[in-house]
């Protein structure tokens, strides 16, 4: 699979299931996810691996969270803790913003999606299934606490990891048309649509 190929490839999980990644899969999506782009080299990222009874752990972190909360009906707190344990394989992601760096924080958030997302790509060009979830009750103590979390971290939500089920059928992926989501500053100081980009990119060509 070249680049391209990969970049326009890679699509949601719609369910997961085993075999997970190996631990060799594994270690070069989180290289790749180190190799983000990164202003000053902070790493303002960290990832952390859950999978087997490991996922319960998190399970239960997430049910004392709901439970917390107060109110919650029984299978709303089922279905959220069920979310550990629904792929194989999940790294969280971890916006870890250095104290202090001279690098605006929206600019660290963006090297650790950028990791994020580097994950995926790299899942995806092993063969690895991924889907970029959020994390539900992401603020809570409980929750924090499975992931170490300090003060200044934040969770981007997790990266669940597996084989594709043909369960259920990935939805269609429209091409995005290039004029509303881009256009071009022109000499004269106005934006021009990209007339040159009219026609969508196929995405399935690749
Ligand atoms: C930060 C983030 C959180 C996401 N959370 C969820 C989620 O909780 N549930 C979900 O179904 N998809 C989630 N997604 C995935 C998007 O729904 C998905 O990327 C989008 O539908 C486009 O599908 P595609 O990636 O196959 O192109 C999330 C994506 C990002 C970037």
């Amino acid at each position: 699979m070249d680049a391209l190929d990969c970049l326009m490839t890679r699509r949601t999980a719609t369910r997961l299931v085993e075999p997970g990644p190996t631990d060799e899969q594994l270690a070069v999506m989180l290289a790749a996810a180190t190799t983000a782009p990164d202003h000053k080299m902070l790493r303002p990222w960290r990832f952390v691996v859950v999978r087997g009874e490991a996922r319960e752990v998190l399970a239960n972190a997430i049910t004392a969270a709901a439970e917390a909360v107060g109110g919650l009906a029984e299978p709303v707190i089922r279905k959220a803790a069920g979310k550990a344990t629904r792929s194989p394989v999940l790294i969280a992601v971890i916006a870890s913003r250095v104290p202090g760096a001279r690098v605006p924080r929206a600019e660290q958030d963006a090297s650790a999606a950028a990791a994020a997302q580097n994950l995926c790509l790299a899942a995806h060009a092993q063969g690895v299934a991924s889907a970029w979830k959020s994390t539900p009750l992401p603020d809570s103590d409980q929750v924090r606490a499975v992931f170490g979390l300090t003060g200044g971290e934040e969770l981007l939500g997790w990266v669940e990891l597996g084989t594709l089920s043909d369960a259920i059928p990935l939805p269609p992926r429209e091409p995005v048309a290039l004029s509303a989501v881009a256009s071009e500053l022109t000499t004269g100081g106005q934006l021009a649509p990209v007339e040159w980009a009219a026609q969508p990119v196929p995405v399935d060509a690749y």
